[in-house]
């Protein structure tokens, strides 16, 4: 006999069968990734996302949200195998009290014209057809081949930690552009005088540009700690010492938080990105993405760099350092000023 199907919230490990799942279920379009609509919902109340488990298999999926007037529900999923057996209807459950306890007042959802069949279920749930028409326009053409590059197609890189050269060449290279470090073509070690991420990063890029005759893309990031005052901020990768470790920053910032209660740990960790066309360029291209979490009282997992073992993601229930690197560059503050500043290319 089967056991009672468990609903909880989704965790990264379940991609593989939950994407297997929306295909069953004929739920995947040409335009959307499923991988890229995982992560855009990992990135935004992610604790809407739930999966209906039974036998340590996934046979349900829902996605759920309050965008601050109506609660939204998507990618609803039941396993073929077990129609009939209410569990289209426990996931919906799950997907209303989730938006109700966030105070939304409304659950609204969209179906294809021709999908009757979901029709009467929602119906049987209660739902009306409210006198509407949805519109809708695409920001993101996701499975539209990327749009021509309109800068060289190579980069320098005004960096020398190679941690961020591999998470943004792995963010880059799906828009055709690679880059060279700036080590490449000088030694000189740019003193990152500005008290703003924004004006060290121009700093380091407007040097790069320089030196290599590129245009220059450069990221200045660090660790906002709310109780240290936004410490260690622009000062992150020397805050022990000039040319600190990782290690020596790291015992700083454990002792420095040293007894403070979880609910006093909170942290975020910011990335700015400037792109250059030129040395000169009057017009720079600046983004800037954030990533909210809390401190740790101990180390946790072995990946990424400087503080991500300190750092950790409620979403995803584990510090940075445990994430794959995949996953980090999918959800990082990184990785959202990079989203930021790729849309500010012209396509
Ligand atoms: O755990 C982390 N995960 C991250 O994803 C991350 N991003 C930034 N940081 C911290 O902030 C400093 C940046 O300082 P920073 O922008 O000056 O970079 P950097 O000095 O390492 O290299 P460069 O690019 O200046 O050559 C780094 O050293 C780290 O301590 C991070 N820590
Ligand atoms: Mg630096």
């Amino acid at each position: 006999m089967p056991e009672a199907v468990q609903i909880r919230r989704f965790v990264p490990d379940d991609a593989g069968a939950v994407i297997a799942l929306w295909q069953a279920c004929g739920l995947t379009r040409p335009w959307n990734d499923p991988q890229r609509d995982i992560a855009r919902k990992l990135a935004q109340q992610a604790e809407g996302f739930l999966v209906a488990v039974q036998d340590a298999r996934i046979v349900g999926s829902v996605m759920a949200g309050y965008d601050g007037h109506r609660g939204w529900v998507n990618y609803l999923a039941a396993d073929p195998a077990l129609r009939h057996q209410g569990l289209g209807r426990q996931l919906m459950a799950a997907a209303e009290a989730y938006v109700a306890s966030l105070g939304a007042p409304k659950m609204n959802l969209q179906l294809r014209e021709d999908n009757t069949g979901a029709a009467l279920f929602y119906e049987r749930l209660g739902y009306r057809r409210d006198a509407v028409l949805s519109y809708g326009k695409r920001l993101v053409l996701d499975g539209a081949a990327p749009p021509p590059a309109p800068l060289a197609q190579t980069l320098v890189l005004a960096s020398r930690n190679q941690k961020k050269l591999a998470e943004l060449q792995a963010l880059l290279a799906p828009r055709g552009y690679a880059l060279r470090l700036v080590s490449e073509f000088s030694d000189e070690d740019v003193e990152e005088t500005g008290e703003s991420f924004i004006e060290n990063a121009l700093l380091k890029a407007r040097h790069a540009a320089r030196v290599s005759g590129l245009p220059a893309l450069a990221d200045d990031s660090g660790l906002e700690v709310a109780a240290l005052g936004g410490a260690p901020g622009v000062r992150s990768a020397r805050y022990a010492a000039e040319r600190a470790s990782d290690a020596a920053n790291n015992e700083k910032l454990l002792h420095a938080l040293a007894g403070l209660p979880e609910a006093q740990r909170s942290a975020r960790f910011v990335s700015v990105l400037v792109l250059l066309r030129h040395a000169q360029d009057p017009v720079p291209l600046i983004a800037q993405g954030f990533w909210p979490g809390r401190i740790l009282e101990a180390a946790q997992g072995a990946n990424g760099f400087g503080y991500d073992p300190l750092f950790y993601v409620p979403e995803l229930a584990r510090s940075a350092a445990e994430l794959p690197a995949e996953l980090k560059n999918r959800v990082s503050h990184r990785a959202r000023a990079m989203h930021s500043l790729l849309r500010q290319l012209p396509a």
